[in-house]
């Protein structure tokens, strides 16, 4: 085990990690840390939620000087609320130290962007359309700027950034340290790679598998139509603490959240095609547990770490197994259990191994769950509320209520009602989620498709910046 101490950290940084609740740095932290710090360029790869993020967010701020007025590093991410998620833990890590992070992204009024850029923030988090937008304005100035980072780098040498990220890497000095972070790295981006960066060091955390062993991997298979009642059951019966289910479009991210509130599920859906706003708030609400579900397109599948999510359901089946591994990563992090449930059709079982054969994990077959299960699912939740109630007390007041209820009714008939009052009974409200196409090699050149080039957004461009302001005409499937 390394402690932050033992790495030679400024003391200043080590007291704000300690005030995070990080003591021990954790595996890629401990081995990219030192190449980080020597100012090397760094390819690191370790498995999701396995603290990626300060292990390129400790150089970025030991390297800058609170002195300095410039720009001194740049984190860019595929989404906005990937940017926002980044730019708070840089800020919790440059607290003692005084350095300032600043989130730059599409969809939030650039006016108000440029008088914050205007208090001199030190390192800028942001998605890389809105950084065009403020390079081409002059508005963030590349002088100083030492470290560039790519944080969920193989998406963003993907198909759809690649453009983006080439000329706004071209903007900053030639000497500056690259650093790249992901939990995937498909062989042909590393080699990618390489054209941005010199001499880089690879550091992978070696894994039996890709995945985090904690996080439990099932799938089961169903006929489309049948898809959304087995999803309601499955949330009966596990009863999740927070729940994020991933469809493929953002159509059926719309029904299928529609759906959930429908038979009385707290869910709310986030995509690319809601306002920025509408975005921020369905994300706070989850973080806070206002809601219980997060219905989310790939938008949400890289990076977001959101304490309490205990099961991910792939609702759709992945277009590529690079995405699969993001997706259930929402789950089992920073030690904690997770449970990630895929839903196949009978024609899908191909992709399933393909995924299988990336992660190097085998997934178990889930049977189809009865009503049954559901309801005794439900049963089993009311009671396990009433006795969490007994424990806590705070039920007094209705003692005497219950005396003068038991004068007309024996306890067990009582309680039995109480439990029905107490059970959400599986609602069959209908609901139609439309049919949908089989979910990969439609479009983009998935790894499921032939010849596939590994990128799954062909198609979409420019993603999570939003608010794009080139010239050229693209479709956001990230905004
Ligand atoms: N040294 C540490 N000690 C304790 N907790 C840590 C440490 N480093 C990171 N964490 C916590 O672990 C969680 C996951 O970290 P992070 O989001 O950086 O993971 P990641 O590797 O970037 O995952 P992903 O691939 O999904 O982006 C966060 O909640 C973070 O606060
Ligand atoms: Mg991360």
């Amino acid at each position: 085990m390394t402690t932050f101490q033992e790495l030679g950290l400024d003391p200043q940084v080590t007291r704000s990690l300690s005030d995070m609740g990080f003591e021990e740095a954790t595996p890629i932290q401990a081995e990219a840390l030192p190449v980080g710090l020597s100012g090397s360029d760094l390819i690191g790869q370790a498995q999701t939620g396995t603290g990626k993020t300060a292990a390129f967010g400790i150089p970025l701020i030991e390297k800058a000087d609170p002195t300095l007025g410039g720009i001194q590093g740049i984190v860019i991410t595929p989404t906005r609320e990937l940017a926002v998620q980044v730019a708070e833990e840089l800020n919790k890590i440059g607290q003692h130290k005084g350095i300032r992070t600043l989130p730059v992204y599409g969809g939030q009024d650039i006016e108000r962007q440029i008088r914050s850029l205007k208090k001199r923030p030190h390192l800028i988090a942001g998605t890389p359309g809105r950084l065009l937008d403020h390079l081409r304005r002059r508005t963030i100035r590349t002088d100083h700027v030492a470290i560039t980072v790519l944080d969920e780098a193989d998406e963003m040498l993907n198909m759809g950034f690649i453009e983006d990220i080439e000329a706004i890497l071209g903007q900053f000095p030639e000497e500056r340290q690259t650093l790249l972070f992901s939990a995937t790295m498909p062989e042909q981006i590393r080699r990618l790679a390489g054209r941005f960066m010199t001499n880089p060091q690879t550091i992978r955390v070696k894994a039996k598998e890709m995945t985090m062993p904690r996080i439990r991997q099932q799938f089961l298979e169903v006929p489309q139509r049948h898809k959304f009642d087995i999803l309601c059951r499955l949330l009966d019966i596990q009863s999740p603490e927070l729940a994020i289910i991933f469809g493929r479009t953002k159509k059926r991210v719309d029904e299928l959240s529609e759906g959930l509130n429908k038979r009385g599920y707290s869910a709310e859906g986030i995509h690319g095609d809601l306002t920025q706003a509408r975005r921020d708030t369905v994300m706070r609400q989850f973080r806070e547990g206002m809601i219980d579900v997060l219905v989310a397109t790939d938008v949400a599948a890289r990076g977001l770490d959101i304490s309490g999510v205990t099961h991910v359901y792939n609702f759709d089946i992945p277009q590529d197994p690079e995405s699969y591994v993001h997706r259930i990563g929402r789950t089992g992090r920073a030690g904690n259990d997770g449970l990630a449930i895929t839903f196949i059709t009978s024609r899908e079982i191909g992709h399933l191994r393909t995924i299988e054969r990336l992660t190097k994990k085998r997934m178990e077959r889930l049977p189809i769950p009865s009503m049954d299960a559901a309801i005794e699912g439900q049963q089993r939740l009311a009671m396990d509320k009433l006795n969490k109630l007994i424990k806590e007390g705070g039920y007094q007041p209705y003692k005497t209520l219950a005396e003068e209820l038991l004068e007309e009714s024996d306890s067990v008939t009582l309680l039995s009602a109480a439990l029905k009052l107490l059970t959400k009974e599986p609602d069959t409200t209908p609901v139609r989620i439309s049919e949908d196409s089989p979910s990969f090699g439609k479009k983009g050149g998935g790894r499921f498709r032939k010849g596939g080039g590994g990128g799954h957004n062909r198609h979409r461009s420019g993603g999570g910046s939003g608010g794009h302001s080139g010239n050229r005409r693209r479709q956001h499937r990230h905004n």
